[in-house]
């Protein structure tokens, strides 16, 4: 698996204002979207193109367009939700699949509670979203999900990450072909398996208490 921890100012500043416990909902979601958009730009590094002949004003030139099959961008419900626009915004001709997905809080454990995603996956490079990867068990069940749909091109885009989430995915991903794109590599877990630092729970912060 490749990991690539985010490394620049403008990141670090918006994930600042994410973390800090008074940034109200409507911030926090529109800072989401536009960190979004900053880790998408290094996690479609290789998105798939092709060569397209085109017209300027001027005279004929060579260009790159994102080839078909379109990416498929996969955000796990609920928090992930909130990445959906920010992605979309970079890659407007992708088609979305969801999966949604919540772990017990006690037992860490996650359970998938819906999906809608092509049944093959085997052509499409897939662009999973979400905000925490703290145990890992969330992300590593979502990313198994797509490989028995046949993906073999993953790349997962967190705001948060654990060393423990980090190396739990890496273990469950052995072997295949997986790219990892962080916000920012946290500190911990602590008991209630919660990032720390971390921002507390997206999905409450984004949405709210359910
Ligand atoms: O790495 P893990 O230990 O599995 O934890 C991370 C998961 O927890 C959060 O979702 P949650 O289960 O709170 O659901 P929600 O998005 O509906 O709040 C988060 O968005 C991840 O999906
Ligand atoms: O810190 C955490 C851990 C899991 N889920 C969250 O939303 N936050
Ligand atoms: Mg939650």
């Amino acid at each position: 698996m490749r990991v690539h921890v985010a490394d620049h100012p403008l990141i670090t500043h918006k994930l600042t204002v994410l973390r800090e416990k008074s940034t109200p909902s409507p911030t926090f979601r529109a800072l989401t979207e536009e960190l979004v958009t900053l880790l998408a730009y290094e996690a479609t590094r290789e998105v798939r193109t092709e060569v397209v002949t085109i017209q300027t004003p001027v005279a004929e030139t060579q260009g790159l367009a994102i080839s078909e099959p379109r990416p498929l961008i996969v955000p796990i419900l609920r928090a992930g939700l909130g990445m959906l626009e920010g992605m979309m915004k970079l890659v407007p001709s992708a088609e979305v699949g969801f999966l949604g997905m919540v772990r017990d809080e006690e037992t860490f454990e996650p359970t998938t509670y819906a999906e809608r995603l092509p049944d093959d996956l085997s052509d499409r490079q897939c662009f999973v979203l979400d905000p925490m990867l703290a145990t890992g068990g969330s992300l590593s069940a979502a990313i198994e999900f797509l490989f028995d749909r046949g993906a073999v091109d993953v790349t997962a885009i967190c705001l948060l990450g654990a060393p423990e989430g980090v190396a739990a995915l890496e273990k469950a991903v052995e072997g295949r072909e997986v790219h990892l794109v962080l916000g920012a590599l946290d500190e911990r877990l602590n008991e209630k398996g919660y990032i720390v630092p971390g921002l507390g729970d997206a999905g409450d912060r984004l949405y709210g208490l359910v």
